[in-house]
């Protein structure tokens, strides 16, 4: 009896990658003969575009369909029978029937929700683990007791499919859950994406892997809207970018930026460091108004008078004349570049009418001579006049973000002493803290790109035009659609039903030069259609003020653990850092469960909060290993920590030494072998890294060395990197959260 079911389930899954290959040629072909059709033809050209812009985006989900295709399979009390996959895949019948539906689809959300409690109409519920393309196991689940069928793969335990993937060997790369998402994570990847939803929980609780699966839904859900705004995902720095970073291709999605908070100011590498304290102080709101008014310092008064000589007579702008210029200037309440003509024109006019005055001046006292149109010659040749222009740039000079963030670090104004001698800049690129105060000085200085988007407003009109052509043209070549969108009820849908001309003008856009990830990158003005932001405890308030306006609708998913923050710049409480930009319209969830760290080790780290507030309450671990923590002291930490490594790494999966900064070349000197740096390989089975580096990352085995010289919640984070087996290596006294902790194979304490 399971044997045959078995046996169904492969035959099902051989048919199903049958499909998945058949429309894999179909598409790929479509897009090879398409290529080669360029040339003056048009219309060549149009079916050319129509035809590789909905067949690309197809192919790169069939891609992320190759590995663990189909994982599910629900069987409804009134006869529905679905199989679940990564992607959703239907036949090539004329019903176009569905064969695999997407996990995100509503009709499989019975799939993680339903229990015996609330079966939600199923009878059975059944995961399908496959290696490859073969299916290895059944795990089936009866939810309604009067089903009196039996297949032979009842009985196991639900949570065995869970505790597999949790127990299995870490690769140096974050893996989808779709197979196993929990209850009460599948409500945050599913929560309405308006407005802004606060994550929060300890460490291992899947804050991370869920803000990826809800990025993943939410285009799916959302797909034209956000397809052309893109998704932004923030992460605390690169390696951990590139941990997370083939998340949302497996599950089908690439139109998603990834990027860290350094590189959100597009034409700037931040890669200068400082103090702490400088980038802490340079994160505090403060530095927005201390920017604001070196912008107002900049908008000067001459002193003494300028003297221009010009062709037709000495001009004077004295302080009088550019302080009304300046207040005009000012009341237009523009950002400074863009408020610059309103002072020059202010002061060319104020300049013409001196020299009228005195050109045409009537020795008899009657009313000025000159008419309008020597008045206008005068006022032309003033507009026209390089010195005038001179005086107008010194006193309200044209600037740019980077010019004015220089300038005012090397001499900060409007700060107490202290902070602008902790901030002031001797030397040395732009730091990370730096990006935020470039926005912002972006934003006082707007940017005068008038022209710029004349141009790229005719260069929409044109694809306009184009794109409605292409609608034409695609209505008679319908194609398929891969997904269930909407489940029964999906049709088959072609270019024309899908969008209008403007949006597939958006799309040509795309298609024809890059995706819309790629331009928003590139682009500081941009606005995204959702913001994911991983870790934002560690967020200061300038940076708050620069992802905001990234995201002027406020859809937005904030994940972080306040009790893991490390930053001093760090801002508090998610109710300070959201009151300024939502008041209190946003949503609080919290996740409690640890799904990375077993009981043991959490236990053990648990200590270290739980020092300075007694009443702390760690997540609770899913599982425990039997296996103890343990600490060895040492004369010889290089020689120490190399014996643990080569004592561990009999072991399978990865190992992570977590060190104080100061300590890591050191001991990566004494493992050759192990990836360190600044850009550490996380797939190498021993890394070296240090407690900011580790943030969001695990890895099967911790060693933590010198405990003593970490901060509280860096010694927090780096106990809860492990999924298996915790040690400490130190010279020091231990601190005390780790007192009790015993050598390995010994039940006495190491102190
Ligand atoms: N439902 C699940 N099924 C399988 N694995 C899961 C599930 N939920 C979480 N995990 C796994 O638990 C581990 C921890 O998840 P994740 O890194 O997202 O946690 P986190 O809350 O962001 O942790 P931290 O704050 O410590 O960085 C990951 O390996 C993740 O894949």
């Amino acid at each position: 009896m399971s044997n045959e079911e078995l046996r169904h389930e492969q035959e099902f899954i051989d048919l199903l990658y049958a499909r998945l290959a058949e429309m894999r040629t179909g598409a790929a072909a479509t897009v090879t003969e398409a290529l080669p059709r360029e040339g003056n033809n048009a219309q060549a050209r149009l079916e050319r575009d129509v035809l590789v812009a909905e067949q690309s985006g197809l192919l790169a989900a069939f891609d992320a369909g190759e590995h663990g295709l189909c994982f599910g399979r629900l069987l409804f009390r009134d006869g529905r029978d679905h199989h679940i996959g990564r992607i959703g895949i239907r036949r090539d019948d004329a019903e176009r029937t569905p064969l695999v539906i997407d996990w995100r689809a509503d009709v499989a959300r019975p799939f993680y929700l339903a229990t015996g409690h609330t079966p939600m109409g199923l009878r059975r519920r059944r995961h399908l683990t496959t290696e490859g393309r073969r299916v290895t196991a059944l795990h089936d689940e009866i939810l309604d007791l009067a089903d009196a069928v039996r297949t032979g793969h009842e009985g196991s335990d639900a949570d065995a499919v869970l505790l597999a993937a949790l127990d299995a060997a870490r690769t140096g790369r974050m893996h989808d859950i779709v197979q196993t998402i929990q209850a009460e994570q599948d409500a945050i990847i599913r929560a309405p994406h308006d407005g802004i939803l606060v994550v929060e929980g300890g460490p291992g609780t899947g804050k991370t892997v869920v803000a990826l699966h809800r990025a993943a839904y939410l285009l799916y859900a959302h797909r034209e809207q956000l397809a052309r705004r893109a998704v932004l995902i923030v992460g605390p720095n690169p390696a951990f970018l590139g941990y997370i970073g083939e998340v949302l291709p497996s599950l089908g999605e690439t139109g998603v930026l990834l990027a860290t908070p350094a590189e959100l100011f597009p034409g700037v590498t931040a890669t200068g460091t400082e103090t702490a304290e400088a980038a802490e102080i340079k994160g505090r709101a403060a530095m927005a108004d201390a920017l604001a008014h070196f912008v107002q310092d900049r908008q000067t008064l001459p002193d003494p008078a300028i003297v221009i000589d010009h062709d037709d007579g000495e001009l004077r702008l004295d302080a009088d004349l550019a302080r009304a210029a300046r207040r005009h200037a000012r009341a237009a309440d523009l950002p400074h570049n863009l408020a610059r003509p309103h002072f020059a024109f202010h002061v060319i006019d104020a300049l013409t009418a001196q020299l009228t005055e005195r050109l045409g001046a009537d020795p008899y006292g009657g009313p000025n001579l000159l008419g309008p149109d020597d008045i206008a010659q005068l006022g032309k040749a003033i507009a026209l006049s390089p010195d005038v222009h001179g005086a107008i740039e010194e006193l309200w000079p044209a600037l740019t973000p980077q010019q004015l963030v220089a300038d005012y670090l090397a001499e900060p104004v409007h700060l107490p002493d202290a902070d602008a001698d902790a901030i002031r800049r001797t030397a040395g690129g732009w730091t990370p803290a730096d990006i935020p105060l470039l926005d912002e000085a972006a934003e006082l200085l707007g940017e005068d790109d008038a022209a710029a988007r004349a141009a790229a407003e005719a260069r929409r009109q044109e694809q306009i035009a184009y794109a409605q052509g292409v609608l034409d043209l695609s209505y008679g070549s319908r194609t398929q659609e891969f997904e269930d969108r909407d489940d029964e009820e999906s049709e088959v849908l072609a270019a024309r039903d899908l969008m209008d001309a403007e949006r597939l003008a958006d799309r040509q856009e795309e298609a024809d030069h890059r995706t819309a990830a790629e331009r928003a990158a590139a682009d500081r003005t941009w606005a995204f259609g959702h913001i994911i932001v991983d870790e934002a405890q560690e967020l200061s308030e300038m940076a708050w003020r620069l992802l905001m306006r990234r995201c002027p609708m406020r859809s937005m998913t904030l994940v972080g653990d306040p009790t893991q923050t490390a930053e001093p710049g760090g801002c508090g409480t998610w109710e300070s850092i959201l009151a300024p930009y939502a008041g209190d319209r946003w949503h609080h969830v919290r996740l409690g469960v640890n799904y990375r760290t077993p009981t043991e080790i959490m236990e053990l780290a648990a200590r270290v909060p739980r020092s300075a507030d007694p009443a702390f309450a760690p997540p609770r671990s899913i599982r425990s290993t039997g296996v103890r923590p343990w600490a060895r002291r040492t004369d010889d930490l290089a020689g120490a920590v190399a014996e643990a490594v080569a004592h561990e790494a009999s072991e399978a999966g990865r190992l992570a030494v977590i060190a104080p900064h100061s300590h890591c070349a050191a001991l990566s000197a004494a493992l050759p072998d192990a990836s360190a740096g600044a850009a550490p390989d996380l797939t190498s089975p021993v890394v070296v890294i240090d407690p900011r580096q580790a943030k969001g990352l695990e890895f099967d085995t911790v060693l933590v060395v010198e405990p003593a010289e970490f901060g509280a919640s860096d010694l927090y984070v780096a106990l809860t990197r492990a999924t298996q087996r915790l040690g400490v290596l130190h010279t020091e006294p231990l601190p005390a959260a780790l007192s009790e902790l015993s050598e390995p194979g010994t039940g006495a304490s190491d102190r």
